[in-house]
């Protein structure tokens, strides 16, 4: 297993959040995680980046010890909504800053960043400042900035959540494109079933604090928590009726 939470438990006052979560990850998966909201999603997520400590549990990286470790020792990326990017700097050096700390020689950031702007469609915008890039194209650069330092593991919380129908589901394909492609480990995190099913290669639902995890896709759907089946019907009884 990449990751390994045990048992983490998290109460903001006398409020439990997460309550004795269990998953796993192996190198490569998605696993996507359905919730409602205020179901814990985010303190999830920010746990795993160091944004928040748990009261209880474990978190192993490759079977070390995750907690004591700095935010940014992690190798991990943390994607919300709103792409989090520098408004003074072009897209190209965006997405070349994660290389540029790291002292990346010149030659090979700028090949590194033409490949990943080719590979997000953003090749035609690499001069632009963010203001002058749509919602969409914004999280493109954003994911690119991740991806280009490889991280080991990939937190999204709703990254698609601001985007149109037709965006959104364009950038579910992308990234499942490239995520394939970099073999990246993701931890997924959404209120939309549609979305889960097609990034994930498995499934969880968290409520109220509580995570279940699925053996299969199968189990997933018929959860009538997750409210597949019901919707699946909905549209089958639409269909017979002839509307
Ligand atoms: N720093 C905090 N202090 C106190 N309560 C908090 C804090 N952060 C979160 N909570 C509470 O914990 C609960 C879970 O919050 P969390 O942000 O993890 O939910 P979520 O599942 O991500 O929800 P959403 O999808 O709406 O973002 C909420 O009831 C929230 O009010």
């Amino acid at each position: 297993m990449l990751l390994t939470v045990s048992h983490l438990s998290k109460a903001f006052g006398d409020q439990p959040v997460l309550r004795d979560i269990s998953c796993g990850l192996a190198a490569g998966q998605v696993l996507a995680v359905l919730g409602r909201s205020g179901g814990g999603k985010t303190t999830l997520l920010k746990i795993l980046a160091g944004l928040e400590t748990p009261d209880a549990g474990a978190v192993l990286l490759e079977g070390h010890d995750l907690l004591p470790v700095p935010p940014n020792e992690r190798q991990m990326v943390y994607l919300y909504q709103e792409p989090l990017l520098f408004p003074h700097l072009t897209v190209f050096e965006n997405v070349a800053f994660g290389l540029r700390i790291r002292r990346v020689a010149k030659a090979e950031t700028t090949q590194r960043v033409r490949e990943m702007l080719a590979e997000l469609d953003l090749g035609a915008h690499a001069q632009k400042g963010p203001h002058q890039l749509s919602g969409g194209q914004r999280q493109r650069v954003s994911f690119g900035r991740a991806l280009i330092i490889r991280p080991r593991l990939l937190l999204l919380d709703e990254p698609f959540g601001n985007l149109d129908a037709q965006t959104r589901a364009d950038m579910q394909q992308l990234f499942l494109r490239v995520s394939r492609q970099h073999q990246i480990t993701s931890l997924f995190v959404t209120h939309d079933s549609r979305e889960a099913l097609t990034v994930g290669t498995h499934f969880g639902y968290l409520d109220q604090g509580t995570l279940t995890s699925f053996p299969s896709v199968r189990e997933f759907i018929q959860d009538p928590r997750t409210s597949i089946a019901a919707e699946l019907a909905f549209w089958e009884s639409v269909q017979q009726t002839g509307h």
